[in-house]
């Protein structure tokens, strides 16, 4: 089993709810979309599987460890086998791409090596490589704020490619994308996972994406999980009970909208 969750509450700092009684198993080598609306608690549950929030209540086991028993250096040398994909990837805005993509074995490296290489790229080759598995491979000694969001997104991904972790855990990792671009790249990120035998979790917006990559779809609503399915097994009624929005139903205009007035501009 790579990770596990039972009961599992969160309640962040601020004493919001996120997340409530979730129960989950995923298999080694198994590729999760997690769908929902925005504010289900998808990012919440991400982060708790990457050690970053701790539970509130419940049980948390990932990759055979219960992380919350660790001593801290133990549950370092655990993070450093999950590859976190971010939807605005937080890297220096000065930094170059290489040193970025190269960052991704930090936790596997010793201090030496690790400041070496951001002193200067130990292995360009092997950042070159993950970053031509996405088109990106010109970029590689462009500076970070040099990018689009949509290549920023991609140079997380070849990060995490380079890393070769066990389990990647991916926030919107293809939000900033045009839907040709963000299919290639969640097929890229998919072949990987599946080439090497190793878990993916990934939150999604685009519902057409998950389905189309992933064979098991967690959808979550309100900090639960509302359904836990094949993608075959996925129906209409499942989506549209998903993404209800009783808010908006309410707000939605009853008379086709108004034009904007025309506006007079005083000729001086
Ligand atoms: N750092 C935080 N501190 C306090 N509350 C938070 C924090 N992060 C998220 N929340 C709250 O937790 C709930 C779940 O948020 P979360 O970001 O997990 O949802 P999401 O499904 O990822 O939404 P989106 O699709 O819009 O990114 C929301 O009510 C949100 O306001």
């Amino acid at each position: 089993m790579s990770l596990s969750l039972h009961g599992v509450d969160l309640v962040h700092a601020n004493g919001q709810p996120a997340l409530k009684g979730i129960d989950l198993n995923v298999g080694n080598g198994e590729r999760v979309a997690i769908i929902g609306p925005s504010g289900a608690g998808k990012t919440s549950l991400l982060r708790l599987l990457a050690t970053s929030l701790k539970p509130s209540a419940g049980q948390l086991q990932l990759l055979g460890a219960a992380p919350w028993s660790l001593s801290v250096r133990e549950r370092q040398r655990l993070r450093a086998r999950i590859g976190l994909v971010h939807q605005a990837p937080p890297l220096p805005p000065r930094q170059r791409v290489v040193t970025a993509v190269l960052a991704g074995k930090l936790g596997q490296w010793s201090l030496a090596r690790g400041l070496l290489s951001l002193l200067h790229p130990l292995d360009g080759a092997g950042a070159q490589a993950a970053l031509a598995r996405l088109d990106l491979a010109e970029k590689l000694f462009e500076r970070c704020d040099q990018l689009s969001g949509g290549q920023l997104q991609r140079v997380g991904i070849a990060r995490v490619l380079y890393q070769t972790p066990d389990l990647i855990l991916a926030d919107e990792p293809v939000s900033a994308m045009d839907p040709v671009l963000a299919d290639h790249t969640l097929g890229v990120l998919c072949a990987d996972a599946s080439r090497r035998g190793i878990t993916l979790l990934a939150s999604l917006h685009a519902v057409e994406l998950a389905l189309a990559h992933f064979p098991r779809i967690v959808g979550v609503r309100d900090g639960r999980i509302a359904f836990d399915r094949p993608r075959e097994a996925v129906t209409q009624a499942d989506l549209d009970s998903l993404y209800a929005n009783e808010q908006l139903r309410g707000d939605l205009p009853s008379s086709p909208p108004v034009a904007p007035p025309v506006l007079h501009i005083p000729r001086c």
